[in-house]
């Protein structure tokens, strides 16, 4: 699913009203329509008061369409007008006329002295002040409105963004932003849903269709991409039937250390588990009864050394290579590994300790072959690039240095998100579950398993992630967030491929209207 920028959002506002020939002012019916649907098919008329804020620009407009139809389906609306900002735009002064011909409660205007008006736990807030035309920092007026929407406990609704919150950067101050339980997007989510620093405004979120011009749509190169299963299907290699190990490539795994096998055996199974046709991991002598045992259908070639890797050397010719799982960090294991670095041409996922060995050796980096995929978590990668400022910093780091060494980042996290050049992709699979020692081992051992049977880096790795938190989401079910191991991942893989052609589960008939008079 593509996500649009600010101002592709504006474009194909004015792109769609033109092809289609409506009004902006019709597009916002639509808008506030597929609002009011969204709470009519939940709420089926009950009484809840429901207090509909609603800002002075189009964002607000939306709110009036909605309030208006809350209020002609019978509903218990509040309207207020936060009447706090400059100009009023054309549509908002529309629905502000015609919501005054719906009822006799007009909206109540709030000027910025305003007191705030009660709102009760049980009750509703529909936040439609600000949209993506925020701009500056609210006042402190409209902070203290937005403050006492989180203090009052009541569900809080947000329309399009949680006002307050920019859709292209961090907020000043988290009390200058609504706090919402539920947010309904325009079309398709905004990229702050999706940030350590911003997905906590909006929690849970839904993309409403308003019929924005599908050329536009589909023509429109976005930065971002929210990667799921309908993105991941077409790019799914089926096995044809006559095929042998060999077809399916070779995957060689190179790490361990002392007290740290378990992240080689982790690899090695996952990556047998996303189809690997051979598996060779390259360990110290210390691992090679567990691996052989644990993992019987891995090979093993030790290092000299019992317990570190001092001089990676191998015969195979593997088609894909993951490196640095459990590695450590010895100076020896440097040495070999920038001399690794220096000979390789294997595809190669490169993950903890490896990135920990590049950063403190940065001069290494220019080692790196193009499609290098670094499969960081925030630590690493901020040991890799330095630190940042905010998670929009951080994935303009990111990107130059995807660019610089023309390699693939993979920021592990509550929406690991891949970097490649100029392009971000977030994953919309995985949970807390994952917060838990070697699924990092597991993840790198997907994606190298993938690159062994012929997917490109970049698209293994995307699969690799979607997988991954897709095993996690499912094992979930069984053993809950707290109980959720990384050896559960490895052993729920197989499901998320299967569920990538599960059918959807059949709706209950639609029981008939006559039974229900
Ligand atoms: N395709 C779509 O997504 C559609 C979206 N719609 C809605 O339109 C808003 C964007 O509307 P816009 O008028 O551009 O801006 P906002 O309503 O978000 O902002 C209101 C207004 O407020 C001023 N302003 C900005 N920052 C501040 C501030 N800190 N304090 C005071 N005033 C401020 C600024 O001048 C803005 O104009 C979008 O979010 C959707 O909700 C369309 O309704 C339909 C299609
Ligand atoms: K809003």
């Amino acid at each position: 699913m593509k996500i649009f920028s600010k101002e592709q959002i504006y474009k194909g506002d004015k792109l769609t009203a033109k092809k289609q020939n409506i009004t902006s002012t019709e597009l916002m019916e639509r808008a506030g329509t597929q609002i009011f649907n969204w709470i009519h098919q939940r709420m089926q008329g009950a009484q809840v008061p429901i207090h509909v804020f609603c800002g002075i620009g189009n964002n607000g407009g939306d709110g009036l369409v909605l309030a208006r139809q809350l209020i002609n389906y019978g509903y218990n609306v509040h309207t207020y007008v936060v009447n706090c900002s400059d100009k009023r735009t054309q549509d908002f002064l529309v629905n502000y006329e015609r919501i005054k011909q719906t009822t006799k409660k007009w909206p109540i205007m709030l000027n910025c002295k305003a007191d705030f008006p009660p709102i009760g736990p049980d009750d509703i807030i529909v936040d439609a002040v600000f949209g993506i035309g925020l701009n500056r920092p609210p006042n402190e007026w409209v902070k203290s409105l937005f403050q006492h929407f989180r203090a009052s406990n009541a569900f809080t609704l947000a329309i399009d963004l949680p006002s307050g919150l920019y859709a292209d950067k961090v907020p000043e101050d988290e009390d200058g932003v609504v706090w919402a339980n539920y947010t309904l997007s325009f079309q398709s989510p905004k990229l702050v849903f999706f940030l350590p620093d911003t997905s906590k405004y909006t929690r849970q979120w839904e993309a409403l269709d308003i019929g924005i011009d599908l050329e536009f749509l589909q023509q429109t190169d976005t930065e971002v991409e929210l990667i799921g299963k309908n993105e991941m299907l077409p790019i799914y290699k089926p096995r044809e039937k006559f095929s042998n190990k060999g077809t399916y490539g070779h995957g060689l795994l190179i790490g361990g250390s002392y007290g740290k096998i378990g992240a080689m055996i982790l690899s090695g199974r996952a990556t047998l588990a996303s189809g690997a046709g051979l598996v060779t991991t390259f360990i110290p002598k210390c691992g090679y009864i567990p691996m052989q045992s644990v993992v019987p259908e891995a090979m093993v070639i030790t290092d000299v050394d019992d317990e570190k890797l001092t001089a990676i050397k191998f015969e195979i010719a593997p088609t894909a290579i993951g490196i640095g799982m459990g590695m450590g960090q010895d100076e020896k294991t440097q040495t070999t590994f920038q001399k690794f670095l220096k000979s390789n041409s294997v595809p190669l996922v490169i993950d903890a300790d490896g990135i920990n060995l590049l950063s403190k050796h940065k001069d290494d980096l220019k080692l790196l072959k193009p499609q290098t995929v670094l499969t960081p978590h925030p630590k690493e990668l901020e040991r890799l690039l330095g630190k940042w400022k905010n998670d929009f910093d951080k994935l303009k780091k990111a990107k130059a240095f995807s660019k610089k060494y023309k390699c693939i980042i993979v920021i592990k996290g509550a929406h690991t998100i891949t970097v490649f050049e100029d392009k971000l992709y977030v994953n919309s699979t995985g949970n807390p579950g994952l917060a838990t020692g070697g699924t990092g081992d597991v993840l790198t051992g997907i994606i190298t398993g993938l690159i062994c049977q012929g997917y490109e880096p970049l698209t293994a790795s995307l699969f690799g992630v979607y997988l991954h938190g897709k095993s996690a989401d499912i094992a979930v079910e069984d053993y809950g967030y707290q109980s959720l191991t990384a050896s559960h991942v490895v052993d729920y893989v197989a499901q998320a491929f299967l569920d990538l052609f599960a059918m959807p589960p059949a709706q209950p008939p639609a029981e008939n209207e006559e039974e229900n008079l």
